[in-house]
């Protein structure tokens, strides 16, 4: 009896050595590695290194979600911590989970760490292309973001780009009341920006015809000389003012060594002694030489007050011819 009694529990012990149940794999793993390599070593470390690995593959079936084929179902049931759970690998992967029955009967003793593999996903990735127009038919329009858009570009181009970019508004407007009442007063048309207003010192149109004169011929240089007390008029100092007929003046034109004459306004002035000191020079001022030239010297310059500044130079007043020649130098004429 104590024999068959002994055989028994040596039968089980062998039976269940090769043929484990799933909730003894871990302690039988340790055992055996206990028993090849490790004698004398600690049992209890063991435990904890096995523990640890069980930990860490927990955690990253968890993290990856994936496991090993080669891992047994019995691991795998420990590793979740439930032994109704089904094995991770079998729910990333259900095709490789098929493998798994023949490897559990023989567990490894070298990888008890699951190891993560690719998830290969259940589901097939949809593919589309951008100008497939059947495909863009067939989908339904929640399934892609926007199909519209996809379609949209041979049916319907960007608007071009305008030609004139746009640009700020004139103020006040074209069509506005404001420019309908005119420019602003006192601004030329041309007063849109900072530029101040014409004012009365702008530089004439007409260009000057002003000679450059000789030094000590300045008009402050004639009034020095063409004092109330001079005498410029070019005749005998006792001579009383002159009674200048027309055939008179005729004869002093500034050439032959006589003065020049000229008559202004009934008035005839020695202009010899002034011509020097003409800011408009001596050709333009003897262009009205031995004559009346009050028509010519008004077009140029009205302005100037001759009467003061030739004071020194009156000869004598301009008077008709006397009677009786006028007549006999027409009668010469006609002849
Ligand atoms: C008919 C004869 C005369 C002619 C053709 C004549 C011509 C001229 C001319 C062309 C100018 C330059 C104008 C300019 O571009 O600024 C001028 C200036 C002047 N002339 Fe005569 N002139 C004459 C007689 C006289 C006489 C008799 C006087 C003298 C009292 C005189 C006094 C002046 C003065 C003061 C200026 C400077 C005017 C100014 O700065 O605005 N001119 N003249």
């Amino acid at each position: 009896m104590v024999a068959v009694g002994i055989s028994l529990i040596v039968a089980s012990v062998v039976w269940v050595f090769f043929r484990p149940p799933g909730w003894l794999t871990p302690w039988l793993l340790q055992w055996r590695g206990f028993l090849r390599g490790s004698i004398g070593a600690d049992p209890s470390s063991g435990r904890r290194e096995a523990r640890s690995d069980d930990s860490s593959g927990t955690h990253r079936g968890e993290h990856i979600g994936a496991i090993s084929s080669e891992d047994t179902p019995s691991a795998a049931r420990k590793a979740t911590g439930k032994g109704s759970m089904p094995p991770l690998a079998s729910i990333a992967s259900p095709a490789s989970s098929s493998q798994s029955p023949s490897n559990a009967d023989h567990p490894s003793e070298e990888q008890t760490t699951p190891k993560a593999l690719p998830a290969i996903s259940s589901q097939p990735v949809p593919s589309f292309s951008i100008g497939d127009d059947e495909y863009s038919d067939t989908v339904p329009a929640s399934t892609f973001s926007a199909p519209s858009q996809r379609s949209t570009p041979s049916l319907m181009p960007p608007p071009p780009r305008p030609a004139n970019p746009p640009r700020l508004a004139q103020f006040p407007a074209a069509n506005s009341a404001q420019r309908a009442r005119g420019p602003t007063p006192n601004r030329g048309p041309s007063s849109s920006g900072l530029a101040p207003p014409p004012t009365h010192s702008s530089i004439p149109t007409k260009p000057s015809r002003k000679v450059v004169l000789t030094p000590g011929h300045s008009p402050l240089d004639w009034a020095r000389i063409s004092g109330p007390s001079a005498d410029l008029r070019g005749v005998p100092s006792s001579t009383p003012y002159l009674r200048v007929t027309p055939s008179m003046l005729k004869t002093q034109t500034g050439r032959k060594g006589k003065d020049a004459w000229m008559g202004l306004n009934g008035k005839v002035y020695n202009i010899t002694p002034y011509a020097e000191f003409h800011p408009g020079g001596i050709p333009e001022l003897l262009r009205g030489a031995g004559k009346d030239a009050t028509k010519i010297f008004g077009e140029v310059h009205p302005w100037v007050n001759y009467d003061t500044m030739l004071s020194a130079c009156l000869v004598g007043l301009l008077v008709d011819e006397p009677e009786g020649t006028e007549d006999v130098s027409e009668m010469e004429q006609m002849d």
